[in-house]
């Protein structure tokens, strides 16, 4: 199974529509305003019109006031919500939609619990830890921390890019994968040459 491919952190129109034309299946739109990636709505909204069917759009919030959550809903067509923050499963499923929850990895913690707390989450996305950021830190952590298996889908993200990925898809079996700072040529902007070397990279695996 070809693992899929979410690329995020994307701002633009022109550099989304490529990526989508290069192979993603799902790119990301940051609404955390202390990122370098974030996006505005209205840019976002540009975004979403701007791509062809079957890419899925994927809105990103770190424990974000439920009103901009809902905000960004009444605008945008989003496929998926990701909460990359500390979102209780009750904060998460509130807004009736389809989420993914993020969870930063280090050793102690216990993602078979964690699976099993967000039950009714699309997907688990196993994120590095840093104390610095919530993620986008383009930081990896240690594969070996994941378990054989989870009752959830694993997006596996945290530090991939065109050198690692093949390597991370056989070590893990992720369900998909996720990058931002390893497509990127300087913080916050994406390197289509380094996207498509990326996607590259997961479709020469299989
Ligand atoms: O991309 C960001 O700026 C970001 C900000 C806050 C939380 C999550 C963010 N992105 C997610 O972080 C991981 C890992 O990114 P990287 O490839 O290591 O840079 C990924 O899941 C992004 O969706």
């Amino acid at each position: 199974m070809t693992a899929r491919i979410k690329i995020c952190g994307l701002r633009d129109v022109a550099t989304a529509r490529a990526t989508a034309a290069l192979g993603a299946d799902a790119i990301g739109l940051v609404f955390h305003e202390a990122s370098p990636r974030h996006v505005s709505i209205n840019t976002a909204h540009e975004i979403v019109a701007a791509l062809p069917p079957f890419v899925s759009t994927v809105g990103l919030f770190v424990d974000a006031d439920p009103s901009l959550v809902e905000g960004v809903l009444r605008t945008l067509p989003l496929d998926l919500l990701q909460f990359h923050g500390d979102e209780p499963p009750e904060y998460c499923r509130a807004f009736g939609r389809p989420y993914i929850k993020a969870v930063r990895v280090k050793p102690g913690l216990d993602l078979l619990e964690l699976a099993d707390r967000y039950a009714d989450a699309r997907g688990l996305l196993c994120d590095a830890y840093s104390p610095l950021a919530h993620g986008g830190t383009g930081e990896r952590f240690d594969w070996n921390l994941l378990p054989a298996s989870l009752p959830l889908p694993l997006i596996l993200s945290g530090g991939l890019d065109s050198a690692n990925v093949a390597d991370a898809i056989r070590a893990v079996r992720p369900w998909a994968v996720d990058v931002s700072s390893g497509v990127e040529s300087q913080r916050g902007i994406k390197d289509l040459d380094r996207v498509a070397q990326f996607i590259a990279a997961v479709r020469q695996h299989h």
